[in-house]
């Protein structure tokens, strides 16, 4: 596609705000209705799943992808983000500052020591252990 921004730094509150301003120009702020929006993002994922369907495991960079793989995975990946923005936004949920607080619980449930080199659940792990290569 021609005309097509690409540009580095963008923040959710631009998404937010360009998602925002997409439906009230078109009249589609009676579409993005919390239920609608969670569907059209569950639709999304399952486009974006179809990408890596039947490939098997693939390595980091998708280094053997061709350009137009890449890119249609970026637009898949696009449209999960803008749902994901929209539905946050209309539910009245700052993106930004729940994710910053997220990632704050998550780095409490799993310390460091014991979970470095670990992809065992929470539940799983006792702090007192370093479990290490498990
Ligand atoms: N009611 C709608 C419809 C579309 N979009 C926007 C958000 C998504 O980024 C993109 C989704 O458009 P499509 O439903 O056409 O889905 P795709 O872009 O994936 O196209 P296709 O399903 O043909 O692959 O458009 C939106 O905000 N609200």
């Amino acid at each position: 596609m021609t005309g097509v921004s690409e540009r580095e730094g963008v923040t959710l509150e631009e998404l937010k705000k360009k998602m925002a301003d997409f439906a009230k120009e078109r009249d589609w702020d009676q579409f993005h209705s919390p239920r609608n929006l969670l569907l059209a993002l569950v639709g999304e994922v399952g486009e974006l799943s179809e990408i890596f369907q039947w490939r098997g495991e693939v390595p980091r960079g998708l280094p053997e992808w061709k350009e137009e793989e890449k890119q249609h995975l970026g637009e898949e990946l696009s449209d999960v983000l803008l749902y994901l923005v929209r539905l946050s936004d209309i539910c009245g949920i700052d993106l930004g500052k729940a994710a910053l607080r997220k990632l704050e619980l998550n780095a409490i449930k799993y310390p460091v020591k014991p979970c470095e080199g670990s992809s065992k659940k929470h539940t799983e792990i006792n702090n007192t252990d370093n479990i290490g290569g498990q």
